[in-house]
């Protein structure tokens, strides 16, 4: 099992709630937990606008001794710090709802939502590689070829949940994490709106500034908001190669707080790129970061972008691939709490009402204050969460289930996610073999040799080839070339794929036929090239990628995975989403029913999503379709009550989380009530400001101090003008310090600058624009060999 860090108090697993556990171990090690529902809380993970968000592990283990407890994050949110019809209960509901219509390995699942008499407790997936810019912060910034699959898994998710209908209006470092196999995870759908096939325009501005379009700031006309988040996606590429954002170096405002002038910049200053960032990939940032929406390239023309063409395979795969993918692969997770629950009596905060007595001895539950808490309010007792359907028997059995199991918290999305980036790898691995292969043996008639492939894939886009005949082909393809099922070829294979997405364990059986021999072939390749990757915490994490990625792979290897790019279907506007009104019944327990492009009607919107947030309300005033914004409050027709339960209901499962937490999970003050969060509005966050200043100024340790001496060359006056007046001082202590001068006093203030060393280097460098260039020709090792004589110096 894997080792696990101190700051998560886990006292689970196996043993927890047992009472022969606290038999033999006593009173005083009895296992006492906070709790939430059916979670046991650990550490806290990070805080946001709506309060604390806890690591969460499942307190309810399956029969099966093997099991580990799910962890999962849960966002906990005081319920009375959400005032009535404010900005904050409309950000809430959106999230939810958005994140209930989504099933992509790159955004963030919800597994479901609690509630007792003071939470709201959003359950999410366990992103356990952290924070993205942290990750970025560490690295300073990204290889080409790990930017390139991060920011293919962003296009990925952002283009899934365009087709989806839905735009994000936020994306930025901050809202990115990663899962333990560093794989990207959107989160934060807070500004999530939906758009509309005839008129996607929006007209709230929001998101944060750096990260925004300029046609949100410099215009008050109606943006395409699709064309916004390519923007931000654009910024997000940039500094993922460059280790800072762009236009963040305007010296007439350096803070970037005068909104105004930073647009007025960012239009005005041709993009610049520090000397590292090759042409490809300039190319590719120069056309998403074009202030122009209208020039600015699309989604579509973005996945076919030569530098990420290793991708392809990747990005071809469709919405309703993810879907199905998603779906099925609930066969990995285990079993549901949802049984658990089911059972209990539908009382509110009844400590009898909780399960077990031992739950709630392992719980901090303050018995008289459960029995004197006011009840939710009534609407909130009959919610039903969306969930999906729960697999059949059949999937249940799955041999692969059980292999699964440790992956990141269970989640679908992480093993379909892994199962493409091994598919992917493989693919890759297969191709080196096949070109050494083909070298060999001078096949050049060969119509399956990886050229022929890539060009047939580049031409096919848009056309439809002879199904029958490139099924043949396909077959070929799928036995003999590594390019099986990646290509666009692939698509005329469609009965085979059909029959193989309607049963996991037919893909799987049928992709172990079709592949094992590829497989074993190129299978000591594979183990050459699989490199451990860090992970954080995941009890037992020992499911094989391989094993894990069997459904998706099955369905690459089946040729499932289909071309999308001559299509163009998922890249119109037309919304694909489209809520059951059942979902919305207390019987619910149904997942959100994808509808076709034939049968969606604009006019016909999403009841949920409207009757939750204030932002997904689509107009019904005669504004031509436009969808309202964030600050266009709903108009409240009804009361108070009856909206209220509308939006209540349909949003959250009252799981009667009786196990109320001791410990005080004090969200935010009130003071967010009512707060403007659009660019215009809203504040600069150092905190989450990403830029050399918090990269250096929170990142404390060698490893930061590491990148200083690079940070000469690129960093970006952010970091000079924001501690420029301390700056100053701080680098007279570091001549001091370089004197040699060993007195106490120095001493001290070496000390006491140790926490913004980093900064002090980096502040002290001249201001520069982004794209400075290494000095003097110096080569890197030799600044950082440089840097570690200075280092050792002071210490
Ligand atoms: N699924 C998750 N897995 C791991 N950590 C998470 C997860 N969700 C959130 N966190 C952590 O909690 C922090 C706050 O979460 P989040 O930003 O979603 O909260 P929020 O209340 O929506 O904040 P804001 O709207 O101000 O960004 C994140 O920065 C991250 O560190």
């Amino acid at each position: 099992m894997a080792s696990i860090p101190q700051r998560h108090t886990y006292y689970g697993g196996e043993g927890v709630g047992s009472s022969d556990l606290r038999g033999m171990e006593g009173s005083r090690h009895r296992r006492r937990h906070v709790t939430f529902g059916p979670y046991i809380l650990g550490s806290t993970l990070g805080e946001g606008e709506f309060g604390r968000v806890k690591l969460g592990w499942s307190k309810h283990l399956s029969n099966s001794p093997n099991e580990v407890p799910k962890q999962v994050a849960i966002k906990l949110v005081r319920r009375d710090t959400i005032p009535k019809n404010s900005e904050k209960e409309i950000k809430i509901y959106r999230e939810i709802n958005a994140l209930k219509h989504l099933s992509h390995p790159n955004i963030v699942k919800l597994e479901e939502v609690l509630q007792n008499s003071k939470y709201i407790g959003i359950v999410l997936e366990y992103a356990s590689g952290g924070e993205f810019y942290k990750y970025i912060q560490k690295k300073r910034r990204l290889k080409e070829g790990v930017a390139c699959r991060l920011f293919v898994q962003l296009i990925s998710g952002v283009h899934y949940m365009h087709a989806k209908g839905l735009v994000h209006r936020d994306l930025k470092l901050e809202n990115l994490l990663l899962d333990k196999h560093e794989n990207l995870v959107i989160t934060d759908f807070g500004f999530v709106n939906e758009f509309f096939a005839h008129n996607e325009l929006m007209k709230t501005s929001c998101g944060s500034p750096c990260y925004a379009a300029p046609e949100l700031v410099v215009s008050s006309k109606p943006y395409e908001a699709r064309k916004a988040d390519i923007w931000s996606c654009g910024v997000i590429l940039y500094a993922m190669l460059a280790g800072y954002l762009p236009w963040d170096d305007d010296p007439k405002n350096p803070d970037g707080n005068d909104i105004a002038k930073l647009y007025h910049y960012i239009t005005r200053t041709p993009l610049k790129f520090p000397e590292y960032v090759t042409p490809l990939p300039r190319d590719l940032l120069r056309r998403i970061l074009c202030p122009d929406p209208k020039k600015r390239i699309t989604m579509r023309n973005i996945e076919k972008h030569e530098w990420v063409r290793p991708h392809l395979p990747f990005l071809s795969i469709t919405p309703e691939e993810w879907d199905r993918t998603m779906l099925s692969n609930q066969v990995f997770r285990p079993p549901k709490m949802k049984s658990q629950h089911s059972s209990r009596p539908r009382s509110n905060c009844s400590t009898s009402s909780t399960g077990s007595k031992s739950d709630k001895r392992d719980s901090l539950v303050i018995d008289s204050a459960l029995v004197n808490l006011p009840a939710p309010p009534q609407e909130s007792q009959s919610h039903v969460i969306t969930k999906p359907s729960p697999p059949s028997p059949e999937l249940r059995r799955s041999p692969v289930r059980g292999t699964n199991r440790h992956s990141r918290s269970n989640s679908a999305a992480s093993i379909a996610l892994q199962a493409v980036v091994d598919a992917e790898r493989e693919h890759n691995l297969q191709q080196e073999v096949y070109i050494s292969l083909s070298k060999k043996n001078h096949s050049h008639k060969n119509r399956n040799t990886p050229a022929f492939i890539v060009q047939r894939s580049n031409t096919h886009s848009g056309t439809s080839g002879n199904a029958s005949s490139l099924m043949n082909k396909d077959s070929t393809i799928v036995e003999t070339s590594p390019a099986k099922g990646h290509t666009t070829e692939a698509k005329s294979n469609s009965n085979e794929l059909h029959t193989l997405a309607t049963s996991v364990n037919k893909d799987s059986q049928s992709f172990k036929s079709k592949t094992n021999h590829t497989t074993n072939q190129y299978h000591h390749f594979a183990a050459q090239h699989r490199k451990p990757r860090p992970t954080s915490y995941h009890p037992g994490s020992s499911a094989s990628a391989a094993e894990a990625s069997l459904p998706y792979q099955s369905m690459l290897a089946s040729g499932e995975s289909q071309n999308q790019l001559g299509s163009g279907s998922q890249f119109d506007s037309t919304p694909l989403l489209q809520i059951e009104p059942s979902s919305l019944a207390p019987s619910g327990n149904q997942s959100p029913r994808m509808i076709s492009r034939k049968s969606f009607s604009a006019s016909k919107p999403s009841l949920d999503l409207q009757s939750v947030s204030g932002d997904l309300i689509k107009s019904q005033n005669g504004t031509g379709g436009l969808t309202k914004g964030i600050n266009d409050q709903p108009q409240e027709t009804g009361n108070d009550e009856a909206r209220r339960s509308r939006r209540y209901s349909g949003v959250i499962v009252e799981k009667m989380c009786s196990t109320v937490t001791e410990e005080k999970v004090d969200s935010k003050d009130n003071s967010t009530e009512g707060s403007k969060r659009t660019v215009m509005e809203r504040k600069p966050d150092n905190r989450k400001r990403f830029s050399f200043l918090s990269f250096y100024s929170t990142y404390e340790t060698s490893k930061s101090s590491l990148d200083t001496s690079e940070s000469k060359t690129v960093s970006p006056p952010t970091i000079t003008r924001k501690h420029s007046s301390s700056a100053r001082q701080r680098t007279v202590n570091e001549q001091e310090d370089t004197k040699g001068n060993n007195s106490t006093a120095s001493r001290q203030t070496r000390s006491s600058t140790k926490n913004y060393r980093q900064s002090v280097m980096i502040a002290s460098i001249p201001e520069s624009t982004p794209a400075a260039q290494p000095q003097n020709g110096q080569s890197t090792a030799k600044k950082v060999v440089d840097f570690f004589k200075r280092r050792s110096m002071r210490i």
